[in-house]
């Protein structure tokens, strides 16, 4: 697996001093029966010898034991914290189209659990590897006790190793498959939340929600596990079964067929006594080894679900010209985006969409619920790639390597926006401005900026709505889209939007973009699109030059309202 593998390489010397650590341990534990049983037969002087002996390896077992498990405690935490900063810079460098259909669950679900499930198995490593090497060192001590015992032993291994990994694998399908379940829980937890005011007004709806739709997923999962884990119990089972036969066998047959003296005997029952907890650990740690290969799995996967975009940074991180405008014209040319329903046989398609926006414009994007305002908004400011057509900025096409540069000419706050509750990626040199902003949004009375940061968040949708704004007016962007902004707010707030604010930013030379649906002030825009089922249905343009620009800029503006 190519992440084990990336994460053993980062982990440079420190994994393979844990292993040496942890084998040092267990080979220490199995010397410690070679020396027991000798102690068994010596007297006087050669007693206090190998006493003292006892005790310094019995030290050296304990010593390594605290120091492996430091180690791999250690190493745990590491991988952890590198898996999850690994994960999270995926997240956040792939694509917004591939973040909306991968869905948070997944990712959640891979940043907490699966990453819990890699840790546990790395701190399990140790007596894991320490179990391995009392098994080994035992096996060796026999094989010095009788030949022939250690090739049945030997042949013992391969068929208790052949049962398990037969069974195991049947195991690890139900793990797997309860893990993929376990997503959708996820995802339904969070309607426990998100639809709380629903459940709570709608008995009959929490009734369903919860024990028709809850508690069989939960079930599922529950019958599931348990099939996984019993599976890997009968793995242990079998194990034990073997390890008792073939202890039975030596001791009342085989010893007896090749006439082992006292001293052989003795050495066959401590090593047997010795091995019988090890091999029970190594099995019992079967169903950690398994879900952690499901975790490593679904991080790979959700990994392979998440590519990176192609991005030339050195665009991102270019600073906008402050004194010239950034573009004077960009143009959408037979721009398409479609969405694919699941479970449906439908297509939603937008486009081909031709359009030309210019510096300083004030735009009005209309059109009924659906038509496709907000998928046509999220392709202007380059959150998805057109599957057809292309975008110019003053002639020049936007690709996937400097889409994300070209992202950074917009500030735009979205009917379903989120607010961070501080200024991020702002100077701190904006909070003066920040705070004059606050009065003019008229929220001083309820929000306070300290520190970068809101005071609160706790505020009315309408509240949080001005709030994105001033963080969109504080970003100073040339280009600005506000989706259904003004929806939320009071009549008085909003003429201040319509008839204060937007033309102040078109007086600063900000293109602005406002998708609308109060007819009240259409009026005030340049130009008026309409959108009707993904195309543009009509247009009223204020500008003089404008109709030959625009493919769809022929039709009548009455029409549009
Ligand atoms: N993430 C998505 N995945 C799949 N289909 C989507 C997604 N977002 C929107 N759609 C579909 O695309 C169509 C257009 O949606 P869009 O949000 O662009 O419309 P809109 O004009 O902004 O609507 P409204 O005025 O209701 O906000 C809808 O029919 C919807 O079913």
């Amino acid at each position: 697996m190519p992440l084990i593998a990336s994460l053993i390489r980062s982990s440079r010397w420190l994994l393979p001093l844990a292993l040496l650590v942890s084998l040092v341990s267990g080979f220490a534990n199995a010397a410690l029966v070679a020396l027991i049983n000798q102690a068994l037969q010596a007297s006087g002087p050669q007693l206090l010898q190998l006493g003292v002996r006892f005790a310094l390896l019995a030290a050296l077992v304990l010593a390594t034991r605290v120091g492996s498990q430091t180690l791999f405690m250690y190493l745990g935490q590491r991988v952890k914290a590198r898996l999850r900063m690994q994960t999270i810079g995926r997240i956040a460098a792939a694509s917004f189209r591939d973040l909306e259909r991968c869905g948070a669950a997944r990712a959640l679900g891979a940043l907490t659990q699966d990453l819990d499930t890699i840790v546990v198995f790395f701190v399990s490593l140790p007596s894991i590897a320490m179990q391995g090497a009392v098994i080994a060192g035992c096996l060796a001590y026999l094989g010095m006790l009788s030949l022939p015992i250690l090739g049945v032993a030997l042949v013992v291994l391969g068929v208790g190793t052949f049962g398990t990994h037969l069974v195991g694998s049947r195991a690890l399908r139900h793990l797997r498959a309860s893990r993929e379940r376990e997503d959708e829980l996820l995802r339904q937890f969070r309607a426990l939340f998100d639809g709380a005011k629903e459940l709570k007004l709608h008995r009959a709806r929490a009734d369903a929600f919860v024990g028709g739709h809850l508690a069989p997923h939960v079930e599922a999962v529950r019958a599931q596990r348990t099939r996984g884990y019993v599976l890997h119990a009968l793995a242990a089972s079998w194990g034990n079964l073997l390890l008792f036969g073939f202890v039975g066998l030596t001791i009342f047959v085989l010893a007896r067929l090749f006439d082992a003296d006292a001293h052989v005997m003795s050495g066959y029952a401590l090593v047997f006594l010795y091995l019988i907890m090890p091999v029970e650990g190594l099995l019992a740690a079967l169903p950690a080894i398994s879900s952690a290969r499901v975790a490593f799995e679904r991080i790979g996967k959700l990994e392979a679900a998440l590519p990176p975009e192609q991005v030339r940074l050195a665009d991102v991180d270019r600073p906008a010209p402050a004194t010239q405008p950034a573009f004077s014209r960009i143009v959408l040319e037979g721009v398409e985006h479609r969405y694919a329903h699941e479970n449906e046989d439908g297509f939603f398609t937008l486009g081909p969409i031709d359009l030309t926006f210019r510096t300083g414009e004030l735009v009005f994007l209309v059109g009924g619920n659906g038509s496709g305002k907000t998928t046509l908004a999220k392709l202007l400011v380059g959150l998805y790639a057109p599957e057809r057509g292309r975008l110019l900025v003053d002639g020049v096409a936007v690709d996937d390597a400097t889409r994300a540069a070209y992202r950074q000419h917009f500030s735009v706050v979205f009917s379903d926006f989120h607010l961070f509750d501080s200024l991020l990626g702002l100077s701190a040199g904006r909070e003066s401005a920040a705070r004059a902003l606050l009065v003019a949004l008229q929220l001083d009375h309820k929000v306070r900026i300290e520190d970068g940061a809101f005071s609160t968040l706790a505020l009315s949708q309408g509240q949080r709505k001005r709030l994105a704004l001033l963080v969109a007016f504080l970003e100073d962007r040339p280009f600005y889209v506000f989706d259904e902004w003004a929806a939320d707010q009071d009549p008085a707030f909003k003429d201040v939007f319509y008839r204060t604010l937007l033309p102040e930013l078109k007086a600063k030379g900000k293109t602005v973009l406002v998708i609308t649906h109060d007819d009240r002030y259409f009026d005030l825009a340049d130009r008026l699109i309409k959108l009707d089922s993904g195309l543009i249905g009509a247009m009223r343009s204020g500008l003089a030059d404008d109709h030959d620009s625009d493919k769809n800029s022929g039709n009548d503006m009455a029409s549009a309202a």
